[in-house]
């Protein structure tokens, strides 16, 4: 059982205030632990610093203090050399985060060669099929560029990516924010089902509490960088305590604004054949009797 502590992360960065230089703190002592088969969602507004925590999971930032240790099934933290194979990211741009100069087959091979998964063209192609056969992607895609795929095939590339080098903790950075509406909930599902058959550990990154719900099983509202409530998912969102919860849950006084980020969640109640339902006039999730 491969698992991930993050116990009181800080980060700290340095910002030009005019002429002076401060010190700004995105994260303030934020700790949580990703376990398999399980999925933990990290919900905020922009700048709340889940893309800061996000990076630090994946070694892009180092953080100002706090400590993240991966532990294998025997107890003991796996090495440096061995926390890139065992935590992957899927980024929320499947546009930028693909090169357009290179083939599927490519993105898919290089980390399957690099983290020591394959060896020789026989045994990289096969493997290569059955990472797109795992996202739902026939094996023919492994020869198209990422401009021959629309968003949502890019976004399943990128997770089949996550999984080449055998990841076992996936941090999903808003991974369907950019992509249109309609197939977000494929994507979500994707997740889902992997999390669930491969006994993935998950952090699912989002600004929507509706989702977050749907697809995680313990929900960490931050604030300006801390986590103001955290708990079971369907407790937070439906008896959320904290004001803050209360107002990400009314989402946004501009309705336009409001449907936008309730819109997918309303697809996945429905989906999930949930009988909750967000009542604007109170701004709370409410169980249909
Ligand atoms: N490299 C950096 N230098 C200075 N400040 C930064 C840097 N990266 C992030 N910040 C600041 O840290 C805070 C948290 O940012 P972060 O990107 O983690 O938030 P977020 O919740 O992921 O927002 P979004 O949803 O918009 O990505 C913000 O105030 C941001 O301006």
């Amino acid at each position: 059982m491969t698992t991930l502590v993050a116990r009181d992360l800080v980060k700290d960065f340095g910002v030009r205030d005019g002429l002076r230089r401060r010190s700004l703190r995105a994260v303030d002592r934020v700790s949580f632990t990703l376990e398999p088969g399980r999925t933990v969602a990290l919900v905020g507004e922009s700048g709340s610093g889940k893309s800061t925590i996000a990076k630090m999971i994946a070694r892009l930032e180092k953080p100002s203090g706090g400590s993240i240790a991966v532990t294998g099934p025997d107890g003991v933290e796996v090495p440096d050399k061995d926390y890139r194979h065992r935590v992957q990211m899927v980024f929320q741009d499947p546009f930028a985060s693909l090169n357009p100069f290179h083939t599927v087959e490519h993105h898919l091979a290089r980390p399957l060669r690099l983290h020591g998964r394959a060896r020789g063209a026989e045994e990289t192609a096969r493997l290569v099929s059955e990472l797109l056969e795992r996202v739902t992607l026939p094996a023919s895609f492994a020869s198209r560029r990422p401009h021959e795929l629309s968003g949502g095939q890019r976004q399943r590339v990128a997770i089949a990516r996550a999984l080449a080098p055998g990841a076992e903790i996936v941090v999903a950075d808003e991974p369907v924010s950019m992509l249109d509406v309609s197939i977000r909930l494929g994507i979500l599902k994707l997740l889902a089902r992997l999390q669930k058959e491969e006994d993935l550990a998950v952090l699912y990154i989002t600004h929507d509490l509706a989702t977050a719900r749907h697809f995680s099983d313990e929900i960490l509202v931050l604030y300006r960088g801390r986590v103001v409530e955290r708990g079971p998912s369907d407790r937070v969102i439906l008896d959320p305590r904290h004001p803050y919860t209360k107002l990400l849950a009314a989402a946004s006084p501009n309705p336009d604004a409001r449907d936008r980020v309730f819109e997918v969640g309303r697809a996945a109640v429905e989906a999930a054949g949930a009988t909750a339902a967000y009542d604007h006039h109170t701004g709370r999730w409410e169980e249909a009797a």
